[in-house]
């Protein structure tokens, strides 16, 4: 069973063993039972008091003792550099990737890199996992950045530093940068998408005239309370740092946190509680209105990256052509489903696909998605069995050589825009 605390970046205080959680202090001489207190920080120390984040963690062992790093040779697709190549200004469109015989760990699949990445701490990075075994005796963490965990098939177990998170289809994990966690498969085979965000940590983003509810609503986070495993002998722990991977064996479990408090923490949240917010009267809104999550740049109003969500929603506006228009953008688009169709691609675009729209691309309907809205009767209807969602950048992405050059590629993406019929003038 596990138990999780409610509220986003809410200052928690949890303890596995009773007496392991300090009171009124964090480091005091000598922690209860001989535990080490450390300081996990995801802020500088001076960021500003709202958005300062760190908590303290009172383990059997300190993080500290552990023997030099070496390369690691597993994950042969994963943190990957982008391809060197020019990078056309073309559409592109994935089909979900095989699945391999691998633990979450070894099957991640980097596909595509916006921004500067881990040295410039900005952008964001796409992978896929597509996994069939448990990782056993192995963490995983980054450095470089938060993971933002969205499965498409197949729940998650995330064995964290800071305590145990169940999660499945329909809903959506985060784990901070630096938090050390190993996953496992309570039901079988999963795949689904994990952004890796380089750049200010994801937090809510401002209702504006909204008012001071709705979207994602704080108290639908869930971070998990305080658990531990005491485990000795071989452990390996992987670290991706500066774009590669590295190795260590610590020989014990990382996951060895008996207490901790503060609000850097890993959470999930069910995308059934997002609060869709959309138009009553007329026109498709900018889908700004369906961020879930936002990661600031240093330019105003400019995403490092959004997260944003299309759920189930009626649709009941007049006069107006429904689906997403057409359009061409000053901030570049990755999309995946993670259930049922999307509307804007009527067919082509199935649950664990990833399409990418770069800056300036023009894209919208397909001509099928096009011929079926601008005919259609509009009464009000509702969008069922559908989540698509989109990973937005300021900064364009680019795709990997194993991206460009993998079968799941789409080869005629372009075609879902030919076709249409010219507009006839009076
Ligand atoms: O390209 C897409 O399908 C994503 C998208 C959706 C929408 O509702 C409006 C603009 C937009 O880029
Ligand atoms: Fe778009």
């Amino acid at each position: 069973m596990t138990h999780y605390m409610t509220g986003f970046g809410n200052h928690f205080a949890t303890e596995a063993v009773p007496g392991a959680l300090p009171i009124g202090r964090n480091s005091p001489q000598r922690p209860a039972f001989g535990l080490y207190a450390e300081q996990l920080s995801g802020t500088a120390f001076t960021a500003p008091r709202h958005e300062n984040r760190r908590s303290w963690f009172y383990r059997l062992w300190p993080s500290a003792a552990h023997p030099a790093f070496t390369r690691y040779n597993g994950a042969p697709l994963f943190a990957t550099a982008p391809s060197d190549a020019p990078l056309a200004p073309n559409r592109l469109r994935w089909g979900p990737l095989d699945s391999v015989d691998a633990d979450w760990l070894d099957s991640l699949t980097t596909m595509m890199v916006a921004g500067d990445g881990p040295r410039a701490q900005t952008g964001v990075g796409m992978h896929l996992y597509r996994c069939a075994k448990d990782m056993v005796d192995r963490a995983f963490v980054s450095a470089d950045g938060e993971l933002l965990i969205l499965p498409e098939q197949g729940a998650l177990t995330l064995l964290t530093e800071l305590g145990r998170i169940d999660v499945k289809p329909g809903e959506i994990a985060l784990i901070p940068r630096g938090v050390r966690f190993r996953v496992t498969l309570p039901d079988g085979p999963a795949r689904g998408y994990v952004a890796e965000n380089f750049g200010a940590p994801f937090r809510l983003p401002d209702l504006g005239p909204i008012g001071a509810n709705g979207l994602a609503n704080p108290r639908d986070f869930e971070t998990p309370v305080a658990w531990y495993e005491d485990v000795e002998g071989d452990y390996q722990l992987v670290q991706k740092f500066l774009g590669t991977l590295w190795q260590t064996d610590l020989g014990r479990s990382p996951l060895d946190v008996v207490a901790w408090h503060g609000n850097y923490a890993p959470w999930k949240y069910d995308l059934a509680t997002f609060n869709t917010i959309g138009s009553i009267s007329f026109d498709h809104p900018d889908p700004s209105i369906f961020t879930v999550l936002t990661s600031p740049s240093d330019m105003p109003g400019t995403a490092n990256v959004d997260f944003v969500i299309f759920p189930p929603r009626w649709l009941v506006a007049e006069d107006t052509f429904r689906p997403p228009w057409f359009h061409r953008n000053t901030m570049s688009e990755c999309m995946g489903l993670l259930q049922g169709a999307y509307d804007a691609k009527v067919g082509g675009f199935v649950p664990g696909a990833l399409s990418l729209h770069n800056q300036m691309s023009g894209h919208g309907p397909d001509v099928a998605s096009w011929q079926g809205a601008s005919a259609v009767d509009l009464a009000p209807h509702k969008l069922n069995d559908t989540m698509a969602f989109m990973i937005e950048s300021r900064w364009v992405f680019r795709p990997t050589d194993f991206a460009l050059e993998t079968g799941a590629l789409d080869a005629d993406y372009d075609a879902a825009w030919g076709g249409f019929p010219k507009a006839i003038l009076p």
